[in-house]
């Protein structure tokens, strides 16, 4: 029996209350052999936690990390990028498929899975390609990944840009409630150097770039697939006010669309490139200021549903080189909820109970978690809570990054830098020293 009090934090809930649940505000929260329990019955044996002053939010869930592992595990593993997920405050992630192998298999995705286990830093969820090696050509074995439990699907890295494989994945994943999350971006309209936003600063630095529309129309297209099939589509790394506008329109039609968005798309803008730093190179392209503004205003309104990492390690010798050579892609799981309490709580776009729903309950509910994440904490449950300090601030240091990598954009910057303990899975899987 190991019992765990920690006393007086304030704890967010996201809102629907129901019979079990933990009320919202202030109290002591006991987890007992990893469940919560009613805290009147702690024992004297247990491991008290002061958390007065400190506020309790339901374990954060990241529906899009690159953990790397087969084959990059220079830049990072399963147990190096899930440690610097807990240390983010993330109790589970979402594994993209863009390893090498694919993770086009029921074996290839199991494995995974294990890898994350064994770590015991956070969940793993592996997502399953959706074509065969990522080629865009032939369905990955969808039903098969189903089977163990994989419910979404992405060949991200890669648009599915054929409409007819993308209707075809849609029709598949509906028998199972599964969902497509699409890298939407029309590589017909991004030219194979295209390295940044395209508009007034590409021209002028001598980049080439995409255009706003290579996004958009892929949405839509998708969008209109998703209503024929009756399925769900997930809309990967936001980035444009025209998205936003698509994505409303579709929403309004009753379109199973939901959407994410990056924290670095919130705040950073594509004045970072001018310094040619490829730190900054980063696939959808870092926009301009009024991109930003709107993906800040939907996802406070709910247009985009969640906030996800799209965490990118890369190795120095893959990042090092002219921006138009370096690869694209930056970390993100440590700094993720430090900036989108700059962003949005503290300018006062969002309410904490919203930011809660954002990080943590609609991305339980669009990964199809179906477990004890992504809900409000209820007696009985399995613990998944990451305790913070939200006055908490301090600059970036990039050397002290539990990823393997060092591709941080946030490096010499202050942000709020809030995480105190994460509980995942019932278990304590970070704690700040
Ligand atoms: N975001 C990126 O710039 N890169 C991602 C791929 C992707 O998310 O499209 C990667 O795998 O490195
Ligand atoms: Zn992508
Ligand atoms: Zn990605």
């Amino acid at each position: 029996m190991t019992e765990l009090l920690i006393k007086g934090a304030n704890l967010v809930t996201g809102g629907d209350d129901h019979e079990n649940a933990l009320p919202a505000g202030g109290q002591d929260i006991l987890i007992k052999d990893g469940r919560y329990a009613d805290p009147a019955d702690a024992s004297a044996e247990a491991t008290v936690i002061d958390a007065d002053g400190l506020t309790a939010l339901p374990g954060l869930i990241d529906l899009h990390t690159h953990l790397r592992e087969p084959g990059r595990e220079d830049a990072e593993t399963v147990e190096s990028g899930t440690r610097a997920a807990a240390r983010g405050g993330f109790a589970a992630v979402l594994a993209m498929a863009n390893t090498n192998p694919v993770t086009d298999t029921a074996e290839a995705a199991a494995h995974i899975r294990t890898l994350g286990e064994k770590a015991g830093f956070a969940q793993v969820f592996p997502i399953g390609a959706v074509s065969k090696g990522l080629a865009g050509e032939e369905l990955a074995e969808l039903g098969l990944m189903a089977r163990i439990g994989v419910r979404m699907f992405s060949d991200d890295g890669n648009c599915v840009s054929d409409s007819r494989l993308m209707r075809r994945a849609l029709e598949y994943v509906r028998a199972f409630d599964g969902v497509i999350a699409q890298h939407s971006q029309d590589p017909r309209l991004a030219g194979r150097d295209a390295c940044c936003h395209e508009g007034e600063i590409s021209g002028r630095l001598g980049l080439a770039g995409w255009p706003s529309a290579a996004e958009a129309t892929v949405i839509a297209r998708d969008a209109e697939l998703a209503k024929l099939t009756n399925s769900r589509l997930h809309v990967c790394h936001v980035s444009t006010a025209e998205s936003v506008d698509v994505l409303a329109w579709a929403k309004k039609r009753g379109i199973k669309i939901t959407a994410e968005v990056t924290p670095h798309h919130l705040l950073l803008t594509t004045a970072e490139v001018q310094g040619y730093d490829p730190t900054y190179k980063v696939n959808p392209p870092l926009r301009p200021d009024e991109d930003v503004a709107a993906l800040r205003a939907a996802l406070a309104d709910g247009t985009i549903d969640a906030v996800a990492t799209d965490h990118a390690p890369h190795a120095r010798h893959d990042k090092e080189h002219a921006f138009a050579d370096a690869a694209f892609g930056m970390l993100g799981l440590e700094t993720a909820l430090g900036v989108v309490i700059e962003t949005m709580l503290n300018t006062g776009a969002l309410d904490w109970d919203t930011l809660v729903q954002r990080t943590s309950i609609a991305p339980g509910r669009i990964a199809g978690l179906g477990s004890d994440l992504g809900m409000r904490p209820a007696y009985g449950q399995t613990a998944q809570l990451t305790v913070i300090d939200p006055q908490r601030r301090n600059p970036v240091d990039a050397a002290e990054s539990f990823s393997l990598s060092r591709n941080n954009p946030w490096h010499g910057r202050e942000l709020p830098d809030p995480v105190m303990i994460t509980i995942a899975d019932g278990r304590i899987s970070y704690q700040r020293q």
